[in-house]
């Protein structure tokens, strides 16, 4: 689904990801960790599309079109989603407006007829349920005051409403209760089929115990430096990051 080969990408000069190597298979769910500025949210924002990012070598093969060459509209509609830590805030948009314009986006570029009320009603209820998201926080503006949880749990909700083949999620788990926590993760697992795929951006192994993913990687100064099953979260939740960094010598 996703292939990443040898991605090399930086931002104002500066050299972040120095040759990321990373195969997504549809039906997997893959978390990525790593120490604070290792390029964790520099290879989500590559994949959004954003554009203060460059790319100097490498490629990314996505549903088997170069994902590099699209514009973030295209890869959305495509499939890819990507939740951010830091959720924007569009005062004057409502929730339900942003969504409804975003999904109709989506099925334009796919060559569908935009949903009617009816059938977006209907589909807005049941994801509601399933999320546990409140009609007055949709009614309100995008992002607009929500609180860290209310935001987080809201992306998971646009997430449901999409329903993309791959979601990258970047540090989801910021911010939220224990119960968010569950909801976030049902929400993702409920996307979780044989032909979908999740790559979790994470700084704590509590969100692995909910999202059980198939492969845990650590990005160390811009290169995946080790990979292993979910046992390896607790490792690191233990013994820190130390350990890998005296594993593995990343030169420049
Ligand atoms: N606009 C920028 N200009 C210069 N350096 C930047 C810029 N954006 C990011 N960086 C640097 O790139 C490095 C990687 O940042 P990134 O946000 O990808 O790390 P991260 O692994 O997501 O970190 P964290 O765990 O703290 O969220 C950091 O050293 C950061 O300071």
């Amino acid at each position: 689904m996703l292939t990443i080969k040898n991605l090399h990408a930086g931002i104002e000069g500066k050299k972040i990801l120095k040759g990321i190597n990373l195969e997504i298979k549809p039906g997997e769910v893959h978390a990525i960790m790593g120490p604070n500025g290792s390029g964790k949210s520099t290879l989500a924002s590559v994949l959004a599309g954003r554009k203060e990012y460059e790319v100097s070598t490498g490629s990314v093969q996505f549903l088997g079109k170069d994902l590099l060459d699209l514009s973030p509209e295209e890869r959305a509609g495509e499939g890819l989603f990507l939740g951010f830590q830091y959720p924007v805030e569009i005062p004057g948009l409502s929730t339900t407006n942003f969504i409804k314009t975003a999904l109709n986006e989506v099925r334009k570029y796919r060559g569908q007829e935009p949903l009617d009320a009816v059938a977006f009603l209907k589909l807005m209820k049941e994801k509601m349920a399933l999320m546990n998201v409140d009609q007055s926080l949709l009614s309100r503006s995008l992002n607009e005051g929500f609180s860290g949880g209310e935001k987080k749990r809201n992306e998971i909700f646009q997430m449901a409403m999409l329903q993309p083949k791959l979601a990258i999620l970047d540090e989801t788990d910021s911010g939220l209760d224990i119960d968010a926590i569950r909801i976030v993760a049902n929400g993702v697992n409920q996307l979780r089929n044989k032909d979908n795929a999740v790559l979790a951006i994470t700084h704590y192994q509590r969100l692995l115990d909910y999202i059980i993913p198939d492969v845990i990687h650590v990005l160390y100064n811009g290169r995946i430096v080790k990979s292993g099953p979910k046992e390896l979260a607790l490792e690191l939740e233990e013994r820190g990051y130390d350990f890998i960094k005296s594993e593995v010598s990343v030169e420049d």
